[in-house]
């Protein structure tokens, strides 16, 4: 299927394309993947500040950035989508489902709103069209001044206003029209009359580079035909097609099912979700596919993106409860609140890093006891934070462990990172990670886990640290501090270089290197307010009892860090 959607690659933006998306009136667009695809990289994470100490984070204070840069006219543009459309005072589909969903794939969304609506969860009570010189007046202020890349068109309710977008867009052109032809709600209500059918036939398809109805509205363009089959949808598309665009390489796309061009015909296969909450499903998909040809995607890729989106939205909307009628909304930005929404996960607090345990399979071969129950071991203990920390697993028994051992974890409420490994974090939906200098970049790292993860890097130097605190890590670990053979070939930094850190340091820092109960005092006793605990390896699992160790170290820290306090 992907080598069929890569084949046209080449035509992005030139062609003319129809699709008929039958299923979102019915529930049946279906989840093909659990992750959202979404394209992390591109997103701006800013942080909550209760996760940053009420700081602004290094990706909030780039945004800042951007934004004024950008109004003296340099900075880096974002991709822009305008949609043209009906508010919902429900905000589950028209211009509020338009934004969010912009949002979620990271395009600024700019509205124009052509008809206020009431209504909810049980259907549609009230439509008010707002005049046609006032979509004319907001068509003008958004074109004229912003630099919009893509239009999106929701529900236009006369054929006036219909006109009206024709001529602001011959005066204003763009790269691309994407074209949601709505005229019937999901809940079977008429949001625009009989007479937009010839509008769109005979004004706006013909400037359009994708069309995208449901059944129903597809239906209604072709004079109540009945739509059943694939075989029915395909033709249906082709001569939804004939209306307007006019381009060489005119496609069609149709249904959840399929889509297909003169030439090609694409399976775009899903299953299907169980749910109420497919109210604005075929707004999210006309702004997904809207979002990703702002972004720069061909049509193909963009239409199997925004898929991926709505399927991954259904499947996560599936559960939520927003009102008591039939048909509930989606939950656009699932990708942010995922993570955040694990049971038994909870946001990094400093204090996390006080007595901090990094796994070592070779110690806990040698003592012949099970990565899970040293892991819990040190919990009982008292460790505040785990991390595994395994060089030579397979990548699918380090999977299998770090979930064994964030079942432990969660239920101690005590945060699980992974060393290194940023897709087995990710598989296993564990709490962060713990990246070295040469590992994946921090900044990297973040992008990928998104804003709720824990990252933790490596520094031995006050230009790392301040480096890690730009590319948003949450702490540093800071080390060796001392002389160890635990890990090969890592300079000392001794008590000087951590003190150097961790009065450079924006973030929490943890003490690592040949830390034991022997000297865990004298480490706490820099008395630098960033440092948080010590990280120990052999100290813990080097030892017959981790139990005993754990605690003894803990009782230590306490000391050493009241002492410290009575001593500032
Ligand atoms: C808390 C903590 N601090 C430092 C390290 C070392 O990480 P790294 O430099 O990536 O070295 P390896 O652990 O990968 O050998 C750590 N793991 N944890
Ligand atoms: C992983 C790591 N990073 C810097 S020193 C070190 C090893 C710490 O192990 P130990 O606590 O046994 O000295």
């Amino acid at each position: 299927m992907l080598e069929l959607l890569d084949s046209c690659d080449s035509r992005r933006f030139r062609a003319s394309e129809i699709q008929i998306n039958p299923s979102f009136d019915t529930s049946s667009f279906m989840a093909v993947a659990a992750v959202a695809t979404a394209s992390p990289s591109s997103l701006i994470y800013t942080r909550p500040s209760s996760r940053s100490g009420g700081r602004i984070p290094g990706s909030a204070r780039r945004t800042t950035a951007v934004v004024m840069a950008a109004g003296n006219g340099g900075g880096r543009r974002m991709p822009h989508v305008l949609t043209v459309a009906g508010s919902d005072s429900g905000a589950g589909a028209g211009i509020q489902a338009d934004i969010k969903a912009c949002g979620a794939l990271g395009a600024y969304c700019s509205s124009v709103i052509t008809a206020v609506t009431a209504q909810n969860t049980v259907g549609v009570q009230g439509v008010h069209p707002v005049p046609e010189a006032s979509v004319a007046e907001q068509l003008r202020s958004v074109l004229s001044d912003m630099a919009v890349d893509v239009v999106k068109t929701g529900m236009l309710p006369s054929v006036g206003i219909i006109k009206v977008l024709c001529r602001s867009l011959q005066e204003f052109p763009v790269k691309a029209l994407v074209v949601d032809p709505v005229m019937v709600s999901t809940s079977g209500d008429m949001l625009a009359g009989p007479s937009t059918l010839s509008g769109y036939r005979d004004e706006l398809f013909a400037m359009a580079d994708i069309v995208t109805p449901n059944l129903k509205e597809a239906s209604a363009l072709l004079g109540g035909m009945s739509l059943r089959t694939v075989s029915d949808m395909c033709s249906a598309a082709k001569s939804i097609h004939n209306f307007g665009p006019r381009h060489d390489h005119a496609k069609m796309y149709f249904s959840s099912v399929s889509c297909c061009d003169r030439e090609n015909y694409h399976a775009l296969r899903g299953s299907r979700v169980n749910t109420r909450n497919t109210h604005g499903t075929g707004c999210t998909l006309a702004s997904c596919i809207a979002a990703e040809l702002a972004k720069g995607s061909p049509m193909l890729q963009a239409v199997q993106r925004a898929k991926t989106f709505v399927e991954s939205a259904l499947d996560y909307s599936k559960d939520i409860v927003i009102g008591n009628g039939p048909q509930g909304p989606l939950d656009h930005l699932f990708d942010l609140n995922t993570h955040a929404h694990t049971a038994g996960a909870r946001s990094f607090e400093a204090n996390d890093l006080f007595l901090y345990a990094v796994t070592d399979s070779g110690m806990n071969r040698k003592w012949g006891r099970s990565i899970v129950d040293a892991v819990k071991a040190s919990i009982e203990g008292g460790a505040t934070i785990v991390q595994l920390r395994d060089k030579e697993a397979e990548t699918r028994d380090f999977i299998e462990a770090a979930n064994a051992c964030l079942e432990i974890c969660r239920s101690n409420g005590v945060p699980l990172l992974i060393n290194d490994r940023v897709d087995v974090a990710l598989a296993c939906d564990a709490d962060g990670v713990h990246v070295g200098q040469s590992d994946m970049p921090a900044r990297v790292a973040r992008s990928i886990l998104g804003p709720q993860k824990i990252i933790g890097v490596s520094c031995k130097t006050a230009a790392q640290a301040e480096q890690a605190w730009a590319d948003g890590a949450d702490y540093i670990g800071c080390g060796g501090v001392f002389p160890t053979t635990t890990k090969a070939n890592n300079l000392t930094v001794g008590l000087d270089g951590l003190k150097a850190a961790c009065l450079a340091s924006k973030v929490p820092v943890v003490a690592i290197g040949g830390i034991s109960a022997a000297n865990a005092g004298s480490v706490m006793q820099i008395s630098v307010p960033s440092l948080k605990g010590v990280a120990v390896v052999s100290a813990l699992f080097d030892r017959e009892c981790i139990v005993t160790e754990a605690r003894r170290l803990k009782s230590i820290l306490m000391d050493s860090s009241s002492h410290a306090k009575l001593s500032v």
